[in-house]
């Protein structure tokens, strides 16, 4: 077995990763964590998710210095804010742990991508170095000897899992950016209450209009250029990505469903659509992407569906573990 923290675990993709983990056959969660100040501290995890009721009952613990867990657990989870991950990660790294982080703060090798987009100056330069990026189906060989994995961000991972295929198999004609537009549910702006995300407030609006910093991530992993725009929808969880590219002359849908093919045939977690293209309803509370694509003569139009909370972050996650140590890779998934 192997021992497991949780940090952040009060969180929207906290709470996600305490309930896959749980049934894990391999994981033992040791504890769950929250800030030193942490209003929740001595509830019960239940007590916040009453989903979880006679399933996980374990208290939230308040965490004040990592080494108070470091040396009793093999594997850490931080469901944590990029400038607290980008604290924690190293103080439990040092200790031998491996960490999955589900924030930004180690996804991007470049300083200055930090200063921009996080407000802060990155001060473990060694790390990101040693960082791997857990895009899953992209990544296998590199996150089976991480220490550190980045998972990556929930839009970045539906924009990447759309259109890697393509890029790989060289079908874009690249005097068209690829123009990604996402619509994600609410819970991906996490638990905590602020007006904007708050009942009365919400409605159906794009944000982050060229600069959001998920598009330097989609651009810095997917090697093109692309324009990137998300949406803020009125519903809980999900995330609908449609994206219109230009296709080299001569490029076929067959060509296209290669691609599609040779990328996600032996990936269970992403399923591809022979026909028609997915709705959030095929994939909201579950760990897949779902992904299907229309063309006409050199343009394509591909569309990805995902939970936010479980392929967009905790799934893929646990994805991450089960490759890292060699367990099959939905373990716990499906
Ligand atoms: N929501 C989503 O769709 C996605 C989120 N992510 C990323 O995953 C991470 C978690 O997101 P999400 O679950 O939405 O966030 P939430 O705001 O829902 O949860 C954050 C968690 O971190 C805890 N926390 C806050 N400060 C500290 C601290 N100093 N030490 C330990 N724990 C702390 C909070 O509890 P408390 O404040 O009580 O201490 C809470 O449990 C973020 O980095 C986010 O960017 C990634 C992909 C998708
Ligand atoms: C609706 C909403 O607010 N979504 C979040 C993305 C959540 C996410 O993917 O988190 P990280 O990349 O931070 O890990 C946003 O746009 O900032």
């Amino acid at each position: 077995m192997l021992n497991t923290l949780i940090v952040g675990a009060s969180g929207y993709a906290g709470v996600e990763l305490a309930t896959y983990l749980n049934r894990h056959p391999h994981m033992n969660i040791t504890a769950l964590a929250v800030s030193a100040q942490s209003p929740d501290a001595g509830k019960l995890l239940s007590d916040l998710h009453p989903q979880l009721k006679g399933i996980v009952d374990l208290p939230l613990q308040p965490l004040s210095e990592a080494s108070e867990w470091a040396d009793k657990v093999d594997v850490v989870f931080l469901a944590t804010a990029h400038e607290v991950s980008h604290d924690l990660a190293p103080e439990f790294l040092k200790a031998g742990c491996v960490v999955f982080d589900l924030s930004g703060a180690f996804r991007v090798n470049d300083d200055a991508f930090y200063t921009q987009y996080y407000g802060f100056s990155h001060q473990h330069q060694d790390w990101l170095d040693k960082a791997v990026y857990g895009l899953a189906e992209w990544q296998h060989d590199k996150i089976k000897d991480a220490q550190l994995v980045a998972v990556p961000g929930c839009y970045p991972t539906a924009a990447q899992l759309s259109l890697k295929p393509l890029v790989e198999a060289g079908l874009l004609n690249d005097a068209q950016w690829p123009v990604i537009n996402a619509t994600s549910g609410v819970s991906g702006a996490g638990r905590k209450a602020n007006v904007g995300t708050s009942f009365c407030e919400v409605s159906l609006q794009p944000y982050g209009l060229f600069n959001h910093r998920h598009h330097p991530e989609i651009v810095a992993h997917l090697g093109t250029p692309v324009i990137f725009t998300p949406h803020l929808g009125s519903f809980p969880r999900g995330i609908l990505s449609t994206t219109t590219c230009r296709l080299k002359a001569g490029v076929t849908q067959q060509d296209v469903a290669v691609a599609f093919h040779k990328a996600y045939h032996d990936k269970p977690l992403v399923r591809v659509y022979e026909k028609g293209v997915p709705a959030l309803k095929a994939v909201v509370g579950l760990p897949f992407c779902d992904i299907g694509f229309a063309m006409q003569g050199e343009h394509l139009i591909v569309v990805a569906a995902e939970d936010n909370l479980l392929k967009g972050a905790s799934s893929q996650a646990v994805q991450c573990l089960n490759i890292r140590f060699g367990f099959p890779e939905t373990l716990s998934l499906i």
